[in-house]
């Protein structure tokens, strides 16, 4: 329906109905207009406030003030080189522990997505909270299971009207329950860490853990060292990052597995980085065609069709002289964009090394970096909410891959077929249930 709306109003702005209300639909050229509109006109708060009743599921305090965002920004960000190490050792463990193929050498058929959303589980809890809540199978697993519970819980109680939707919340959300069971872990790791800081006074500093939870602890003020609320900060982490992160690597996996002819060009950049500069950060920056394979999947399939939606808080005149009335919800439309032959020619073909190329032709690295939020690439929203998790997320995509490229042989069980997509009103989701053949590579 996107791409019918483009074309039959040839770039101007479309209205198609979605799950929950009316989405106005802008092309490329309003990109500017969305990306510089404040929270006061065009505000991604009440679009996701609205989308998962982030009061009723997650928390209120987080929907008014979501200080942690500046942690992932800044300190997160700043610390991903020096936690490389541990991220790295955690992925490769949890692949070891989850993906039970033969020994034999023989093809083993396993279930991907389901071992990827483990992986990605333990190596975000990792640099999270650490060892050793991040393998706790009872923990992880309210983590796994919980962008599940907020995303039917808000889709639920969002299409209540107001004076309803505590009523709904409080008999149909499971995640009161969840972030109770999630703050048994949490909790304690808190009040411990608040205890040692007490009474280790200025020892402390080279004693306390290096982790997230603790980048947050120390950046809270007085009034925002509440367990309960750190709790709640910590599950919304995982909210953002777990299914996020295990959908678009299952895109690009699904790629991988059916097309495994780009499997040797893609181990010798492995190989090469890693000897040049072992498992580290600067290694996994210098994959230009791991990048790029993973970036061409999420332009090709990349979980939103729509991007930088937004909710209207009050009536605006965008540039091209559009009017939107206050109530209403806006978007890009990222499908169209990103199979626009103008800018991506033959756009449905999967291109892997579309990217590393144009790097190869002298092209700035940074356009063409996975990480690049720009006009022409929006798999990470744009302006002043463009995903604050996107360089720890792309260094966990980039380290996965490189992992089952360096140790793997894969394959789609029909040769060369990938499963079909999915669709969730504008999300698109790697089929869950499909299998891929694993075999350890012979060294
Ligand atoms: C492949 C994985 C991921 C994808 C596809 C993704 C995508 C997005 C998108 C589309 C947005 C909205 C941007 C906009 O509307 O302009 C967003 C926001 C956000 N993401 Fe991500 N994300 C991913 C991983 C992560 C991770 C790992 C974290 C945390 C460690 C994270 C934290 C956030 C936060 C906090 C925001 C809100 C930013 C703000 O309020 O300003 N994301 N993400």
């Amino acid at each position: 329906m996107m791409v019918d709306g483009q074309a039959k109003f040839k770039g101007k702005p479309f209205q198609l109905p979605s799950l929950r209300s009316w989405i106005v639909y802008v092309s490329r050229e309003l990109f500017e207009d969305m990306r510089k509109a404040r929270d006061d006109s065009l505000s991604f708060r009440e679009e996701v406030n609205e989308a998962v009743a982030i009061e009723y599921t997650i928390g209120k305090e987080l929907a008014d003030n979501p200080w942690h965002t500046s942690v992932i920004r800044k300190q997160m960000t700043q610390n991903l080189g020096a936690k490389f190490p541990e991220i790295y050792d955690e992925i490769s463990q949890a692949f070891m522990d989850e993906l039970e193929v033969a020994d034999s050498g023989a093809w083993t058929p396993i279930n991907a997505y389901n071992v990827i959303l483990h992986v990605v589980c333990r190596a975000s809890n990792r640099l999270f909270v650490g060892l050793p809540l991040c393998r706790d199978k009872e923990f992880t697993k309210i983590s796994r299971d919980f962008t599940i519970t907020v995303t039917r819980a808000g889709f639920l109680i969002s299409c209540f009207p107001r004076f309803l939707k505590p009523l709904v919340a409080r008999y149909v959300s499971a995640a009161p329950g969840a972030t109770k069971a999630f703050g048994r872990f949490i909790i304690p790791v808190i009040e411990q860490r608040q205890k040692a800081e007490v009474e280790l006074g200025d020892a402390w500093k080279d004693q306390k853990p290096f982790d997230f939870l603790q980048w947050m602890m120390d950046a809270a003020n007085e009034n925002q060292r509440d367990p309960k609320d750190l709790n709640k900060r910590m599950l919304g982490m995982n909210f953002a990052a777990t299914h996020t992160s295990s959908m678009s690597f299952t895109h690009a996996f699904y790629w991988l597995a059916a097309c495994p002819q780009h499997l040797p060009e893609l181990r010798r950049e492995v190989e090469s980085a890693v000897e040049t500069h072992g498992w580290t950060k600067e290694a996994v920056n210098n994959m230009f065609k791991i990048d790029s394979f993973i970036k061409e999947s999420m332009r090709l399939t990349g979980l939103g069709a729509s991007s930088m939606q937004r909710k209207c808080v009050r009536k605006i005149i965008l540039s091209d002289g559009t009017q939107i009335p206050a109530g209403a919800h806006v978007a890009i439309n990222a499908w169209s964009l990103h199979h626009d032959p103008q800018i991506y020619p033959n756009p449905f073909e999967f291109d892997p090394f579309r990217f590393s190329r144009k790097v190869e032709e002298g092209e700035s690295v940074v356009k063409n970096a996975f990480t690049t939020a720009s006009s022409e690439f929006l798999f990470w929203g744009g302006g002043s909410h463009v995903c604050a998790g996107r360089y720890f997320a792309s260094q966990e995509l980039k380290a996965m891959l490189a992992h089952i490229v360096m140790n793997y042989d894969v394959m789609m069980p029909t040769e060369g077929v990938r499963p079909t997509d999915m669709w969730f009103g504008s999300t698109c989701i790697p089929d869950p249930r499909a299998t891929v053949l694993f075999r350890r590579r012979a060294m």
